[in-house]
């Protein structure tokens, strides 16, 4: 079986699930958080590197790659696990958001979208064929519909336009879609308007997709609207269906995902912001250039097992991050990347042992006393 989805715990009380996502290039434990990879390197890690934190499936972009170095090259190469020596699963997104988001003037037709390359300005013309075509070229192990997620706010007719579009794209990658060891996603848009939300994911049910993304969040809404829209969502989704919510994201929404059925998550947060000094941590989250660390001796965060948390100071990391120093936006990036792996990990072994409620109580406690 190249794909598979095992549910191995539920917790009664909220919903939140422990499983495994069986792929061509291993076994996820879930929940999972995934770096984000998107031009075939999660920024300042090695791929050993990784490995050292238990990463155990990375993101990468069809848009970007696509573009910059084109699939032609990395098909020659053996594809993307060969081409970035990253032997474990990879997760592609199909570049839907970053040809609406980060691309210049684009043209939205029915049959695909127009629009210039960030890079050069060159037009070009994606379609949902061209990004399943190659995402398969690619190599990924899971795969993403080609969507449309709108920006928020939006009005309903903007919104259920985007949802028709993206229902149409989403049959339109299904019957391209040739391989049989790489999973194709269907994603659900539909804004925050509830009917749209269950009118999408029931088509995208109907096609049968072998697991279900929820998009069009993390793009500006209140958490009590993400929430909203996972409890809408969560008992609609099939259970025995992996659930990915993309793009998120902060340490809160990641708990407060898991407990609304949510087995998947990415988000470029941890290395971002690790590029610019601030940490996420178990008892909330600061900024490292702070003067008040200037002479702490401490870790980032005396609960956290990764290699800056037992091998350097506060006081070390913020100087080298004061004087420009590539090391220390990798130390950041490497503890705020291992604490999100770390935290899902977490969660997964508190389901399993039927104690999640507490888990995520204790974690709240901690996290928002920002007693660092
Ligand atoms: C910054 N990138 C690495 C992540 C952004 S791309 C991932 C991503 C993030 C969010 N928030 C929503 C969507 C969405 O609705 N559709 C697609 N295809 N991708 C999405
Ligand atoms: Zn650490």
């Amino acid at each position: 079986m190249m794909f598979e989805f095992r549910v191995q715990a539920v917790c009664p009380e909220t919903g939140a699930r422990a499983g495994e996502l069986v792929t061509p290039h291993g076994i996820i434990e879930t929940p999972v958080f995934m770096p984000v990879g998107t031009r075939a390197t999660v920024k300042a890690m090695s791929p050993r590197e990784m490995e050292e934190i238990e990463a155990q499936i990375v993101l990468s972009n069809t848009y970007h790659l696509y573009l910059r170095p084109g699939v032609e090259l990395i098909e020659k190469a053996g594809g993307l696990h060969r081409f970035m020596n990253w032997h474990r699963p990879i997760l592609t997104d199909s570049g839907g958001f970053q040809v609406f988001s980060l691309s210049g003037i684009n043209r939205i037709k029915e049959d695909g979208v127009e629009f210039s390359s960030h890079l050069d300005g060159s037009r070009h013309f994606m379609t949902p064929e061209l990004a399943t075509r190659v995402q398969e070229g690619l190599g990924s192990d899971i795969a993403m519909c080609f969507d449309q997620c709108v920006e928020l706010p939006c009005d309903e007719e903007t919104a259920r336009k985007s949802v028709e579009r993206t229902l149409r794209w989403a049959r339109r990658c299904k019957e391209v879609h040739r391989r049989d060891d790489q999973a194709l996603f269907g994603i659900v848009q539909g804004a925050l308007f509830d009917d749209l939300r269950k009118d999408c994911a029931r088509e995208l049910i109907a096609m049968d997709f072998p697991g279900y993304s929820i998009g069009g969040l993390s793009v500006g809404e209140s958490h009590d609207e993400m929430y909203r829209i996972l409890d809408l969502l969560n008992p609609i989704l099939p259970q025995e269906k992996p659930r990915y919510l993309m793009g998120v994201g902060f340490p809160t929404n990641l708990v407060e995902g898991v407990a609304r059925g949510v087995d998947m998550f990415d988000c470029v947060l941890p290395t971002r912001n690790g590029r610019n000094g601030t940490l996420l941590t178990s008892r909330g989250k600061f900024n490292i250039k702070h003067s008040r660390f200037e002479e702490d001796w401490g870790p980032i965060d005396p609960d956290c097992d990764c290699y800056a948390c037992r091998e350097f100071s506060k006081a070390y990391i913020r100087h080298l991050y004061r004087s420009g120093e590539m090391l220390g936006a990798r130390l950041c990036s490497w503890h705020n990347l291992r604490y999100l792996i770390s935290l899902m990990k977490g969660a997964r072994e508190a389901i399993l042992e039927g104690r999640f409620p507490q888990f995520r109580d204790r974690f709240h406690e901690l996290f928002s006393t920002g007693k660092v």
